[in-house]
């Protein structure tokens, strides 16, 4: 988007690394009885991709659909480009993008037009160049006329990748991206969150059951169970608090802990 470029420039993004660039303040979310997310608190920082953690049901998409106004928190505070976030939605959502394996996009446009559909909407500067942009960032040209329905899931998945980058965020919201990528996309997809991160200040929370994956991406990672924070750190920090080799041993042995602080 054109009227934020001049804040993204490398040297302004080196000043903004290290501060918040989302906070989240004792975050609950009650489904009836079900209490999803229990008071989690922590803070995103400017150009960091920081992994969420967690078991099956542990809260990661309740949490990814609460910072995405999605649902309304029970309780709690989210605060995103230092606005909060129930008061000031259009305007920070605006600034940020999401994708995740299990939302799918409209299946009789085609590809390139899914993406100009999301171009508009996001008001992008010379959408049909940003569209070809992304449709070749993901290998998707050949498919431009295609109707999304022909796409396997993997393709998909890239579809939604390609959607999710096209108004070049600042804030990144990832539910495992992933997963449905052949190796080779899923290498490129890595590399690519990594050269945005370090070219642009893009910020990433994503989810991932893949735990060498999350290792080797994230600058932190947050470990949910039962819609508690267990932990957050780097996986330096995480596995030496659980005492582990690697992040999964550090996983399984949080999730063992009877009575975590
Ligand atoms: N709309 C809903 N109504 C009732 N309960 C819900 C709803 N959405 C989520 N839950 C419950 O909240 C808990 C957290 O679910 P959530 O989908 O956030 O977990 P998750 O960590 O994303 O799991 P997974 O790894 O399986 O995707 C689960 O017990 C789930 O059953």
């Amino acid at each position: 988007m054109s009227g934020k470029d001049n804040s993204r420039r490398p040297d302004d993004q080196t000043k903004k690394a290290h501060q918040a660039i989302l906070r989240v303040r004792g975050l609950t979310k009650a489904f009836g009885e079900k209490e999803a997310l229990k008071g989690v608190s922590f803070d995103l920082l400017t150009g960091e991709i920081l992994g969420i953690l967690g078991p099956n049901g542990a809260g990661k998409t309740t949490l990814i659909h609460c910072l995405l106004g999605l649902i309304a928190p029970t309780s709690g505070k989210i605060e995103v480009f230092g606005l909060e976030f129930s008061r000031h939605r259009i305007k920070i959502l605006e600034r940020m993008n999401f994708a995740s394996n299990y939302v799918s996009l409209p299946l009789s446009l085609t590809l390139w037009e899914n993406l100009m559909v999301y171009a508009l909407i996001y008001r992008v500067p010379q959408p049909g160049k940003r569209c070809h942009e992304m449709l070749k960032l993901f290998d998707l040209e050949g498919l431009a006329t295609s109707p999304a329905r022909k796409l396997s899931s993997g393709q998909m998945m890239r579809l939604c990748l390609a959607k999710a980058l096209i108004n070049d965020p600042e804030i990144l919201l990832l539910d495992e991206p992933t997963a449905g990528l052949d190796p080779e996309m899923a290498r490129k997809t890595r590399k690519l969150l990594k050269r945005l991160r370090q070219e642009r200040g893009l910020s990433v929370i994503y989810t991932s059951h893949n735990l060498q994956e999350m290792e080797e991406i994230s600058d932190r990672v947050a470990l949910i169970r039962e819609g508690r924070l267990l932990a957050l750190g780097s996986a330096e920090e995480i596995r030496s608090r659980f005492a582990a080799q690697n992040l999964e041993e550090a996983f399984f042995r949080a999730l063992e802990e009877k009575n975590v602080s």
